[in-house]
C-alpha cells in the first residue's frame, strides 16, 4: 500500500499504463497516463475514497456530484516552464513539464472514450508494413483515411516505444501547420538544414562542421558569404539523423524532388551507412493531386516545381507507393466517382452539367450556415469580419495566453520567436465572439461526434461554474488525456463561450492547449485559447484535411492546381455543397503527376498491390 502523500493527496488511475493503480504522487501517476489513450483517473484527500472510486463498479461519471468539490478551488492554470530539460523525450514536454493539468474531479463530463479506429484491409496493409520495418509511402484521394492511418502508425511506434523496443521516431511534415497537426516539427528543422538550399556536400558539412581546407575553399569560391564557424555545426540535428530509426513526413508532396535527394545523401553520409536514407525506415503519406511543392522564385521568376517522387533515390527508398482507395468521407459513389475524375482532372459533360446544378442555393432550419471556402486569407477575414459585425449583441473577446518553451539546444526562447512559431497554428491570438457567431472546433474532443471541423453556433457566455450547475458539459480534447477541463483561477473566473453544435451537443468551450514542438519533440511554444474559430467562411488551405458537412465553394476565383479539388472534396454529400462559378477549366491536375499515377496505377502494379494487401492481410491480429 502506498504510503501517506505529502500534501494529503491520492491518484487514483483507472484505467492507465499500469492498470487500476493508486499513487501517492502526481509525477508518477501522470507518467502513467500521459497519451494514455481514454486514461480515466482522479485526485482524493483520502487513501479509502481513493480506494472506493477505483472498487466502485460504476463507472458512469453522471454519478459524479454536480456541484464542484472544494479541489477545484485550488486548479492549477496553464503549465509554467520548469526547470528541468529532459532530452528527447516522447510525449511533448514543456520544459521538462507536461502539458496536462493536475488531475481533478470531472464536473458534467462525459468519461473519454478510447479512440477506436476499425482499419480497413489497406490500411492495416500500410500499419503492418511499417511494423515489420519496411519504408513505405502511401497515398490516395480526399478523405481515403490518410490522417488517420498515420496517427495510428504514430500510436504504435510510441505504444512501443513505451515498452523500450522500437527506437527514435522523428515525426516531421513538409509545413509548419501540417507538422502541428500530427504533433511533429518541420523536416528542415528536423533535419538541421535551414533552407536547403546549398548543395548536398555542403549540407553535410553544414551539420558535421566544416575541415579548415573546406572552408578556405568555399571562401575563396565565394568570398562575400558571411564566414563558417563551427558554431554551424547542429550537434543536435547529427544525433537526430543518427539516432532515428523511423522518419515520419507528413504531407510529402510539398516536398521538392531535388530536396528529397539531398536529403537522402545527407543521411548516408551522416549515419555513414550506405543503404537507401541511410538506413532509416520512411514512413511517407500526402497526396500529389491536392498540394504541389511552393515553386521556387530564381530573379524573381517562379521555376517549375520537382516532385519528390522524381527525385532519383525516390524508388530505392520507397519502392512501389501504396494506394488507399476507400473514401470514407463521402459515402454516396457517384459523387466519389465524380470527384475522382476531378481530381485527375477530366470532367466530361455530365460532370461539369452535375456541378453546374449545384449552383442551387441549399437551406438549413437550424440556423447553421454552409461554410464559405476562399482561396485566400483576406476574403475569409473580410466575410467573418463583416458577418460578426452585422450581429447585435455583446462581444467577448478572448486573447490567447502565449507561453514560449525551448528550442531543441535547450535554449528559451525569444518572444519573436514564440510569435513567429504560433502563427502556423489555426487557433488565433485573439478571437472576438458574439452570440449567435457560426464557429468551428479546432481539435477533435472526446464528446464522441464533435470533431475538428465540427460547427456550431455561440448560444450563450457562462463561467465554468454555471455550467457545471446548469449539467453544460465541458469541451475536452481528445489531447488532453486526463479527460478533465484544463481549469486555472482565471478560466474559472471568466465567461466562456457555449456553443451548440449542429450534432445537437452542447459544450462550454473553455480554453485548451495548442503546441509548437521543436525537432527534439520538446515544446517549443505553446498557445492556450478557447478552440473555436470563426466558420461563416475558412480558407481552403486551412479546410486541408477536414471534413465539412455544409460546404459552399466559390470557383470563381481559384487558381492553383489542386486547389478547387480540395475544395470541394471537404464536403460529406452534394446535398449539401453548393458550387458557384463552376468552371471546368479551373479544375487542373499538373500533368506530370497525372503520368505518374497513370505509371503507377497500371493494371500490373493494380495486380501486384491486390496480391500484397492479401499476403499482409493474412493472420494480421492487429488492433
Ligand atoms: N478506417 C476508418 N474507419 C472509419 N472512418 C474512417 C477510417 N479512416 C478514416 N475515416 C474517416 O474518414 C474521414 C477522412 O479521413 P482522413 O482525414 O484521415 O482522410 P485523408 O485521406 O487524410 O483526407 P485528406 O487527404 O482530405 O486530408 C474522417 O472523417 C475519418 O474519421
Amino acid at each position: 500500500m502506498p504510503k501517506s502523500p505529502k500534501k494529503g493527496k491520492w491518484y487514483a488511475v483507472r484505467h492507465g499504463r499500469e492498470g487500476a493503480k493508486i499513487y501517492d504522487n502526481w509525477g508518477e501517476a501522470e507518467i502513467n497516463i500521459t497519451r494514455f489513450p481514454g486514461a480515466v483517473h482522479k485526485s482524493f484527500r483520502s487513501l479509502k475514497d481513493a480506494e472506493d472510486w477505483l472498487t466502485s463498479r460504476s463507472m458512469s461519471i453522471k454519478k459524479e456530484p454536480k456541484e464542484p468539490s472544494p479541489e477545484i478551488q485550488e486548479l492549477p492554470g496553464p503549465p509554467m516552464p520548469g526547470p528541468s530539460k529532459p532530452r528527447n523525450p516522447t510525449p511533448a514536454t514543456m520544459n521538462g513539464v507536461h502539458p496536462q493539468p493536475a488531475p481533478q474531479p470531472a464536473v458534467g463530463l462525459n468519461a473519454p472514450q478510447p479512440s477506436q479506429v476499425q482499419l480497413s484491409p489497406e490500411q492495416r496493409h500500410v500499419l503492418e508494413m511499417v511494423k515489420r520495418g519496411k519504408s513505405v509511402f502511401f497515398t490516395g484521394s480526399a478523405g481515403t483515411g490518410k490522417s488517420v492511418l498515420l496517427r495510428e502508425i504514430i500510436k504504435f511506434c510510441r505504444n512501443s516505444n513505451d515498452y523500450g523496443d522500437w527506437g527514435r521516431l522523428s515525426i516531421t511534415a513538409s509545413t509548419g501547420i501540417a507538422s502541428v497537426n500530427i504533433g511533429g516539427s518541420t523536416l528542415h528543422s528536423w533535419a538541421g538544414i535551414g533552407l536547403g538550399k546549398e548543395s548536398k556536400e555542403k549540407l553535410v558539412y553544414k551539420l558535421l562542421g566544416y575541415k579548415k581546407e573546406e572552408r578556405e575553399q568555399e571562401e575563396k569560391e565565394n568570398p562575400d558569404a558571411p564566414k563558417r564557424t563551427d558554431d554551424m555545426n547542429s550537434g543536435f540535428a547529427v544525433d537526430r539523423w543518427r539516432t532515428t530509426r523511423t522518419l515520419i513526413i507528413d504531407e510529402i508532396s510539398m516536398i521538392d524532388g531535388h530536396l528529397f535527394d539531398k536529403l537522402e545523401y545527407v543521411a548516408r553520409a551522416v549515419r555513414k551507412n550506405s543503404a537507401p536514407f541511410g538506413g532509416i525506415q520512411l514512413v511517407l503519406s500526402g497526396d500529389f493531386l491536392q498540394l504541389p511543392p511552393v515553386p521556387e522564385q530564381v530573379n524573381g521568376a517562379p521555376v517549375p516545381p520537382s516532385f519528390a517522387f522524381e527525385a532519383e533515390s525516390w524508388e530505392q527508398c520507397v519502392g512501389r507507393p501504396v494506394f488507399l482507395t476507400k473514401v470514407f468521407r463521402q459515402k454516396d459513389q457517384t459523387f466519389v466517382d465524380i470527384l475522382n475524375s476531378m481530381r485527375f482532372g477530366h470532367l466530361e459533360a455530365v460532370t461539369v452539367q452535375k456541378f453546374r446544378q449545384l449552383s442551387r442555393t441549399v437551406r438549413y432550419n437550424d440556423g447553421i450556415e454552409p461554410t464559405d471556402l476562399f482561396p485566400t486569407r483576406r476574403e475569409v477575414e473580410m466575410c467573418n469580419h463583416n458577418r460578426l459585425k452585422s450581429i447585435n449583441s455583446t462581444p467577448h473577446e478572448y486573447k490567447a495566453t502565449d507561453r514560449p518553451g525551448r528550442d531543441e539546444k535547450g535554449n528559451d526562447i525569444s518572444l519573436e520567436k514564440m510569435n513567429r512559431l504560433l502563427e502556423r497554428l489555426v487557433a488565433p491570438k485573439t478571437i472576438t465572439l458574439k452570440v449567435g457567431a457560426q464557429v468551428m472546433l479546432i481539435k477533435n474532443m472526446i464528446q464522441g461526434k464533435l470533431v475538428n471541423g465540427s460547427v456550431g453556433k455561440v448560444v450563450d457566455f457562462i463561467t465554468p461554474l454555471e455550467a457545471a450547475q446548469r449539467g453544460t458539459k465541458f469541451a475536452i480534447s481528445e489531447s488532453n488525456c486526463s479527460g478533465m477541463p484544463p481549469m486555472g483561477r482565471e478560466v474559472k473566473m471568466e465567461k466562456w463561450p457555449v456553443v451548440q453544435f449542429q450534432s445537437g451537443d452542447v459544450l462550454l468551450c473553455i480554453p485548451d492547449t495548442f503546441e509548437v514542438n521543436n525537432p527534439e519533440g520538446e515544446i517549443e511554444a505553446m498557445r492556450c485559447q478557447v478552440p473555436l474559430i470563426l466558420a461563416w467562411a475558412l480558407s481552403i488551405h486551412k479546410s486541408q484535411g477536414q471534413t465539412l458537412d455544409r460546404v459552399r465553394v466559390n470557383l470563381g476565383r481559384i487558381f492553383e492546381k489542386g486547389q478547387a479539388y480540395v475544395a470541394l472534396s471537404r464536403a460529406t454529400s452534394m446535398e449539401r455543397l453548393q458550387v458557384l462559378n463552376f468552371d471546368a477549366a479551373k479544375v487542373m491536375a499538373h500533368p506530370r503527376v497525372m503520368a505518374w499515377m497513370k505509371e503507377q496505377t497500371g493494371q500490373q502494379a493494380r495486380d501486384q498491390i491486390d496480391e500484397d494487401i492479401e499476403f499482409w492481410s493474412e493472420d494480421i491480429d492487429i488492433l
